[in-house]
């Protein structure tokens, strides 16, 4: 049971070439989740809305400008022994300008959706990722140890609308 007191607005934006069934993701090289890839996104800035956050942090972790974004989900994350729980905000995008690039933050690079390497990345990326290529919003809450790597428990619900 979890006991935040506070939550942190972040986003997570996904890259889909739907024509090759490929997904675009980034291996973090510093900061929180570095050595794991994951979508690209980061904090919104006050005075901008979620959405705009979402497409100003892919485009400065891998130069690519997204034309359309769909929200697909809302991932609240906790964990043992810590107040602030993270309200992560997840949007898809397969209308986007420019040609992926390495910046400070990303090494980006393009996966089929059957070989996405799940055992680099967050461990709850295997539960949700599924509902992000059948389309089908969702809401989920995982709340991990105090290691940031186990998952003690977890929600996932399918919603008609975020
Ligand atoms: C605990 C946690 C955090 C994040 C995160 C940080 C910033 C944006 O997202 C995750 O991202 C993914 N895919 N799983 C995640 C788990």
């Amino acid at each position: 049971m979890s006991s935040i007191t506070s939550k942190k607005l972040l986003t997570l934006i996904l890259v889909l070439n739907e024509n090759e069934q490929k997904i675009l993701l980034g291996m973090k090289k510093r900061g929180f989740g570095v050595g794991l890839y994951n979508g690209f996104g980061g904090k919104v800035e006050p005075g901008e809305t979620i959405e705009e956050g979402a497409r100003r942090e892919l485009l400065e972790e891998s130069e690519l400008e997204a034309v359309e974004m769909e929200k697909i989900g809302n991932n609240l994350f906790t964990f043992e022994n810590d107040p602030v729980g993270l309200d992560v905000h997840i949007y898809t995008t397969t209308r986007y300008l420019g040609e992926p690039h390495e910046t400070e933050e990303m090494n980006p690079q393009w996966f089929s959706y059957a070989d996405i390497p799940f055992h680099q990345m967050w461990p709850d990326d295997r539960l949700w990722f599924p509902y992000v290529f059948n389309k089908t919003k969702f809401t989920g809450h995982f709340h991990f140890a105090q290691d940031q790597k186990t998952i003690i428990s977890q929600e996932l619900i399918a919603v008609q609308h975020l």
